[in-house]
């Protein structure tokens, strides 16, 4: 089995609601995210490629025109925009597009990680 990853970063802000009272997150911040995309595939194709890292410029090109400095809340319509939702978000969007893709990671800080690999 073949494995490829691409990483793709924008800064955006977000707020997390139900939490604690008094939790850090609860409060408007931001981070600098980071995705990182994984495909697989048992064979590779004519060009010895999983897939062309140049096929994935179109999840740039979301992220870029959709995500980077604005509000995940209010983009994603969502109040509950963690990492591990996010990292969903992102594995249905490039699922839709590309087959071979099977997990997607998002950090929101140099600690932390969350992955969804179905
Ligand atoms: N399982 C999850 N836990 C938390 C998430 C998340 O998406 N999934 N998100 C947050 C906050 O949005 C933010 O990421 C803060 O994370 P945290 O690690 O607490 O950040 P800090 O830099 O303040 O942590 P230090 O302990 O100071 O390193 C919270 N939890
Ligand atoms: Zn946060």
């Amino acid at each position: 089995m073949y494995t490829i990853t691409k990483e793709f970063h924008f800064s955006a802000s977000h707020q997390l609601f139900g939490l604690p009272e008094g939790h850090q997150c609860a409060r408007l911040h931001g981070h600098n995210y980071i995705v990182v995309v994984e495909l697989k595939a048992e064979d590779l194709n004519a060009h010895g490629f999983v897939r062309d890292y140049l096929d994935l410029a179109p999840l740039k090109r979301y992220i870029d025109d959709e995500l980077d400095h604005r509000h995940l809340n209010d983009v994603l319509g969502d109040d509950m925009v963690t990492a591990e939702r996010m990292a969903k978000h992102f594995y249905d969007w490039c699922r839709a597009k590309w087959p071979e893709v099977s997990a997607v990671k998002v950090s929101e800080t140099p600690k932390t990680w969350a992955e969804y690999r179905p």
